[in-house]
């Protein structure tokens, strides 16, 4: 890399770097910078060689004449555009109430159920900082692949331990701060959460159907381990940033899921019935 160590890729872009090329609201491409490489579009090409030494925020005139802007790509660009997507994911407007539900915080360790594409890990992995770590599970491989793949091109791969495994069968971890649990049968689960989770934790459940989310409750309440459950459904609307003309888009994302948020307690085992094979 060139240029002052502690500015590139934060300030200043240097080989090596991660860079958001935005010619338009469509053409938008994510790619780490190599000398002799050439970034082509419709509208134009550009040589990496001309990105070395830019400061992120300013602009590269292309091939054609017209001007594109340099960026740094933030996580949501990279779910845009910069991963690969082989599932069905959870999207940022429900990643940032995840996040305030579970209280999570640097250092913390917490629990993942249902990888998939590993969006949501990526989220998880920021959030837990260097000090944290992410436990997550998936039982089909090609999922786990994706996921290790995705997770190594935004450079978070180290603070995961992916598993290859299906939850329901148990899970290694003790004492964790919080789980996130993406799955079709969550209610299998609730048992090996109980034991994984440490007193008053804190588990979100995603859910993309409403009879799934009343046969989890049903299953909660049967479990006994569980207090404060709260469903929700985010609804995000997007505005057209038109000083002359502001309103809302026009198409919007109309459903993704419901959460569900509940912590775990001590069971009464008194008043409850054992549901360790599942509600
Ligand atoms: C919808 S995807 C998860 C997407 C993920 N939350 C994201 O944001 O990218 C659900 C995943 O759960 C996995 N899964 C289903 N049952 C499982 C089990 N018993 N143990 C572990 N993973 C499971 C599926 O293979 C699938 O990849």
């Amino acid at each position: 890399m060139a240029g002052g160590a502690t500015e590139c890729c934060r300030h200043i872009v240097c080989e090596g770097c991660p860079v958001l090329l935005v010619i338009d609201e469509k053409r938008r491409f994510i790619f780490r910078v190599e000398r002799g490489r050439v970034q082509g579009s419709d509208r134009g090409t550009v040589r990496h060689d001309d990105l070395i030494g830019l400061r992120y925020g300013s602009r590269v005139r292309l091939s054609s004449g017209i001007y594109a802007l340099v960026l740094q790509p933030r996580l949501v660009d990279y779910m845009e555009r910069g991963l690969r997507r082989r599932s069905q994911v959870i999207y940022p407007k429900d990643h940032g109430l995840i996040l305030m539900l579970l209280d999570i915080e640097p250092g913390n360790r917490v629990l993942e159920i249902g990888v998939g594409s590993g969006y949501t890990t990526i989220v998880l992995a920021r959030a837990v900082g260097p000090e944290g770590k992410v436990y997550s599970y998936e039982i089909r491989r090609d999922m786990f692949e994706t996921a290790r793949r995705n997770l190594e091109t935004v450079g978070l791969l180290d603070r995961v331990e992916l598993k290859h495994r299906d939850a329901r069968l148990g899970v290694d971890e003790e004492n964790l701060d919080a789980a996130v649990v993406d799955m079709p049968d969550p209610w299998a689960v609730l048992p090996v959460l109980h034991r994984a989770l440490r007193p008053g934790a804190g588990v979100v459940f995603f859910l993309p159907a409403v009879n799934q989310v009343a046969r989890l409750l049903a299953a909660l309440e049967l479990h006994g381990g569980w207090a404060e459950t709260r469903v929700y459904e985010v609804l995000l609307r997007e505005y057209e940033p038109r000083s002359d003309a502001l309103r809302p888009r026009t198409t919007m994302i109309a459903h993704t899921g419901y959460l569900v948020y509940t912590r775990r307690i001590e069971r009464d085992m008194g008043q409850h019935q054992d549901t360790d094979k599942g509600g």
